[in-house]
Order: C-alpha cells, then structure tokens, then sequence
C-alpha cells in the first residue's frame, strides 16, 4: 500500500534529473542538524525537486555548498539566521521542519517541549505569511505537541488549511515493516504495516493484524513488538549514549514522506501515507491514520479501518496521552 520511491531514486538519481516534472521548491528548516543534513541530501537527488532551500541558524552555507555540486538538477540554496527566514520559505510548496534539540539518555520526547515548542511557532508564524499555501511536515518533537502549536498559529493568522499540516509519523511505519519482516524472515520492501496514533510511546499504535502480507504471532510475542516499535527511539537514543537520537532513519522517513506529498502534489493517483493531522476518527483533535495524498494535500483520511480487540485496547490507552500532548501545544500557542 506505501510506496517506496525513495530507494529506486536513489539509484537512479542522475537519470532521473532530467524529468521535465523537476519543479517544486522544497525548504527544509533546521538542514544543518543532524536530520537536516542527510535530508538535504536526499531531497536534492529527488527528481521532483527543482529548488531546495536550506534554513538553520547556522552552517547553512557550507551545507548548500556542498549539496550544490551533485550533478543533480535541483538549485540549492542556503538561509543563515532569523533575518533570512522569510526568504528561505517565500512560496515554498513543502516545507519539512526537522528544527529543534534532540533527545538525550533519561528524556522523554516532551521534555523537548520547551525549547522546541518556541522553534516551532517561529517557524510557523514565517510561513503563515509568506508560504501560506505549503504542505507543511514537522519532525521536531514533540511532534504530539508541535503539529497542534503550527496548526494553531496559522489559525491565528488566518492561514490553517488543516489539509496541508502533517505531523511526520513515517519512522514508526519504517520501524514496524523492518522489525516485522525480521521477525517473520520477510524482505522488508514487501511488508507494509500501518501505524496509527501519535509519534510517542502508548500513543504509537502498530497494526500488526493489518500488515501485508497477513502476519500473525503468539501474544507474548505481538506484546513484545508492538512495545519494541513504540520504544524503538529509545532504544536510538540509548544506543547514541547522549550523542541524539535517529537522524539517518529518520532522514530517510523524512525523505520518503517528503517524496509522496510531492506525488500527490503532481496528481499521482493513490499516494497513500499516514500522518499526524487535524483529525475528527477518534475523541483526540489531532490522530495519524492512512491519508490519500493529492494536489490539495489530505485529499481523503482513510480512518481507523478494522482493529483486532488487542489493538483496540492499545487505541483506549493512547487517547488520554494524546489528548494531554495536544493541550499542551494548543495552551502554548495561544497564550505565549
Ligand atoms: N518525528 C520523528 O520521528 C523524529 C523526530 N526527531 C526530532 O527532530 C528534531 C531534530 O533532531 P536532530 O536533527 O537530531 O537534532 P540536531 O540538534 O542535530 O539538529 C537540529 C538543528 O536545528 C537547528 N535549529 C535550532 N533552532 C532552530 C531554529 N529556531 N530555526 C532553525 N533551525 C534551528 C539547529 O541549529 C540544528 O542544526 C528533534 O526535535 C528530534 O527529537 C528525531 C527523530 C525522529
Ligand atoms: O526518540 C526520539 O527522541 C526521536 C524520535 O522521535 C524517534 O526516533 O522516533
């Protein structure tokens, strides 16, 4: 059901950057940090990108230099500073913000909130006025928090299209194809297993019971992967021993959502991705399930499908969390 275009473009990059359809602008917000840049990388040998615009507080101009002589046909420029940023994100069709500090050993992701809840509103409030119409992807954590806080900002401003905001829950998805297809010997590029919910521990939610191909475990076992899969960015972050937390498989999630709001963009049929929006399918305001990609954004929520009575129980425990996350990022925007 999710495509994997990333991989083949990979390989094929230089053949690729001819496509007469290389004509969006892609900027990408924090593109100097340690998602920024292997995201960088991997926007600008996406045949679908024309221009890529990099913005961080710092080393943007050497990130843009070197990313500038791939002999790709995508134009890279670089943003330094708060007195660039309006440029950096002026008529941008997708905006990916991967802004913000990272986890480290004994954090939970909403610890990031108050320095990163800050950093999420500036950069809303630059797009609000002058890329109103980008797909906006948020990456920085907490992202339960964060999609609320930009969508609330742009509200404010008049400008919330609550089909172009996504909170980028593609790294759970990845997680869960890879750690299932290991565990039932499968190649991952043929799994697909659908993660719905918010992008931290009970509010992640795996549908082991609607992975293709058809899967099935002992309960033990479904209990120990769903736990692995909600906790698989701690097991980063303990593993990276206070260096941070998933920047190569998070850039490549990022890369391949990236990648399917710009098919969408350019009117593919059945784009297929979930992530974390504006939602009315549960009791939480904003919810990830599978969303029809288009021109306009969400074109269609897929919703919550069928859940087994396990998942069902998962659902009843992350609502409460989600609902609390979501608060907080709302009580931010508005009042601060
Ligand atoms: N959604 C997800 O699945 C995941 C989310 N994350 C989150 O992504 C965020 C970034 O992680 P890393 O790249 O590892 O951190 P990092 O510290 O390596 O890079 C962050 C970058 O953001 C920049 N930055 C800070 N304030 C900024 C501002 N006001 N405007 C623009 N840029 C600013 C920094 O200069 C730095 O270059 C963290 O919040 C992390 O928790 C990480 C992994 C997965
Ligand atoms: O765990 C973290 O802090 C980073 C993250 O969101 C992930 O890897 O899923």
């Amino acid at each position: 059901m999710f495509s994997r275009v990333v991989r083949p473009t990979l390989v094929s990059a230089k053949n690729f950057s001819t496509s007469k359809q290389n004509n969006y602008k892609v900027a990408v917000c924090g593109a100097s940090g340690g998602i920024g840049q292997p995201l960088s990388l991997l926007l600008k040998i996406n045949p679908l990108v024309s221009e890529l615009s990099l913005y961080d507080l710092v080393h943007t101009p050497g990130v843009a230099a070197d990313l500038s002589h791939i002999e790709t046909a995508a134009k890279v420029k670089g943003f330094n500073g708060p007195e660039n940023l309006k440029d950096a994100l002026r008529n941008a069709d997708v905006i990916i913000i991967p802004a913000g500090v990272p986890r480290k050993p004994g954090m939970t992701r909403d610890d990031l909130f108050n320095t990163n809840a800050g950093i999420v509103k500036a950069l809303a409030t630059a797009a609000a006025e002058v890329a109103p119409n980008a797909l906006i992807g948020i990456i920085t954590n907490p992202v339960n928090s964060a999609v609320p806080i930009a969508c609330e900002v742009l509200r404010k401003a008049g400008k919330l299209n609550p089909k172009r905001v996504f909170g980028i829950s593609t790294l759970d998805i990845v997680r869960a194809n890879t750690f299932i297809a290991e565990a039932k010997g499968l190649n991952p590029k043929d799994v697909n297993v659908p993660v719905i919910g918010g992008h931290s521990g009970v509010t992640i939610i795996p549908l082991i019971s609607r992975s293709t191909p058809s899967v099935s475990f002992p309960e033990d076992q479904l209990k120990a992967l769903t736990t692995r899969i909600q906790e698989a960015g701690t097991e980063v972050v303990k593993a990276k021993a206070g260096a941070g937390s998933a920047t190569l498989s998070m850039a490549y999630a990022g890369a391949r959502f990236a990648n399917s709001l710009l098919r969408g963009l350019k009117g593919e049929s059945n784009v297929i991705e979930p992530a974390y929006v504006i939602s009315d399918v549960t009791e939480a305001s904003y919810f990830s399930t599978p969303l029809v990609l288009g021109k306009n954004g969400i074109e269609k929520n897929l919703g919550l499908g069928t859940l087994s009575d396990y998942e069902k129980e998962l659902l009843k425990a992350a609502i409460p969390e989600l609902k609390k996350n979501i608060d907080a990022g709302i009580n931010f925007a508005n009042k601060s």
